[in-house]
């Protein structure tokens, strides 16, 4: 018998007080609900002085931002704070701590990071963070090697690829990326006026063929814990500070995903700035994001280089000139999902405000042409890009 129950806010107040960890916990008075995510509720615990000071995170048994006719599994959460927890072992500084986790109520309790911002809101009002892009790139390098064969025994990451087991949340991205915007789905959301673009994605043979490929690996290549999710509103910034949260979508898979997801969001924003500040400011925030891109590739390959030098403990994978080998894969994949990251937030069920908050329809709809032709053009070209100057000089051809 499960003893799942939907939390109010005077629940969320009485376990941050048992599982927050706090030396006071009864200055801790009163929450609010602040989920503004797709999926969960988000709990904000206040003191007595109006300080919000916990975070309790609850899963519900169905997709948030739908209804209860989309049931969800409540595992989620359990996988959520495990990924966090596997990743903050390796990258404290930019993973966000899970202080407590109760399986039958599927709650977290969690560091609470109001001091920060989420980065997505930052890249739409053109607040710039110079060192958040390398600062990911160092999260994802160090968490990806540390949860991949470069690094754990055999058998430890076997047992690992196990516990991470993620159907239902996967099955949610390969319908979302991999399906739906190349075929006719009700869940798609797309203006009128995009129809013969929509239309011709479902007519591009040399396209879907390229998008089977990637979700071919993303079924079958268990490379390492994936964040699964790592879009600019699963990011926090504060001045140098960057922390990662919501790793729901975690799992073993290739290890270009998060790279790529991250890269696609860079681009959604990159996409929709000449829609969301003054032409000059949106043409030096264009340039920033681009060289956001530059800073995080370069950080990411660096730093999984030095680590394969100084910790790989697998005697083939150590093996001269392989980890390069494996990391020009790598971004050949990254590449690839990052065009299907821009296609599915412009044409699927899932958007971004950096295109949608765009108040002018003829300019939101120029954004979503841009991406759309963007996202197509990195999918087929993929793997004939072999360095980040490439990459750019690409993204600025679709400009
Ligand atoms: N650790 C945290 N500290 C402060 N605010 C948080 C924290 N985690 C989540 N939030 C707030 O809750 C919102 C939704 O959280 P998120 O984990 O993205 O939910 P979902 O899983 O539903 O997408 C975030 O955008 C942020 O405003
Ligand atoms: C039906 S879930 C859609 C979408 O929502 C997730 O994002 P988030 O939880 O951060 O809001 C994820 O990107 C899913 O693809």
């Amino acid at each position: 018998m499960s003893h799942y129950r939907t939390f109010t806010a005077r629940d969320a107040v009485a376990w941050a007080q048992q599982h927050g960890g706090l030396a006071n916990p009864e200055t801790l008075t009163h929450a609010e609900e602040v989920g503004d995510g797709n999926l969960n509720l988000v709990f904000k615990v206040f003191d007595n002085a109006g300080i919000s000071r916990i975070i309790v995170k609850q899963a519900l048994p169905y997709v948030r931002c739908v209804g209860e006719s989309w049931p969800l599994t409540l595992d989620r959460a359990r996988l959520e704070a495990e990924t966090l927890i596997a990743h903050y072992q390796h990258c404290p500084q930019h993973t966000v701590h899970i202080l407590h986790f109760d399986p039958a109520l599927a709650v977290m309790v969690m560091e609470d990071l109001s001091s920060y911002r989420i980065w997505r809101g930052e890249l739409i009002r053109g607040e710039y963070y110079p060192q958040a892009a390398s600062q990911l790139g160092e999260y994802l390098a160090q968490v990806l090697f540390h949860t991949s064969d470069f690094y754990l025994h055999p058998h430890q990451k076997k047992a690992e690829v196990a516990r991470f087991i993620n159907p239902d949340m996967c099955e949610i991205t390969e319908d979302l990326f991999f399906n739906d915007p190349y075929c006719q789905h009700e869940r798609n959301n797309y203006p009128a006026a995009l129809e013969s673009e929509v239309a011709a994605l479902r007519e591009d043979t040399d396209l879907k063929l390229a998008v089977s490929a990637l979700k071919h690996r993303f079924f079958s290549h268990a490379e390492a814990l994936l964040h699964g999710d790592i879009h600019s509103g699963s990011v926090f910034v504060a001045k140098g500070r960057l922390k990662a949260i919501d790793a729901e979508f975690g799992f073993f898979g290739p290890a270009g995903f998060d790279p790529g997801t991250a890269i696609g969001n860079l681009l959604l924003n990159y996409c929709g700035l000449p829609g969301l500040l003054p032409l000059r400011e949106a043409a030096d925030a264009r340039e920033q994001r681009l060289a956001d891109i530059c800073e995080f590739w370069h950080t990411f390959t660096e730093r999984f280089q030095a680590l394969a030098r100084e910790k790989t403990r697998d005697q083939a994978l150590g093996c001269p000139g392989y980890t390069s080998q494996f990391l020009n894969k790598v971004w050949h994949d990254a590449i690839g999902y990052a065009g299907t990251e821009l296609i599915r937030r412009t044409v699927g069920l899932s958007h971004v405000a950096d295109i949608d908050t765009i108040t002018d329809d003829a300019m939101r709809l120029a954004c979503q042409r841009q991406a759309l032709a963007l996202g197509k053009a990195l999918i087929l070209i993929a793997d004939k890009i072999d360095n980040v100057e490439e990459f750019i000089a690409r993204v600025r051809q679709y400009s």
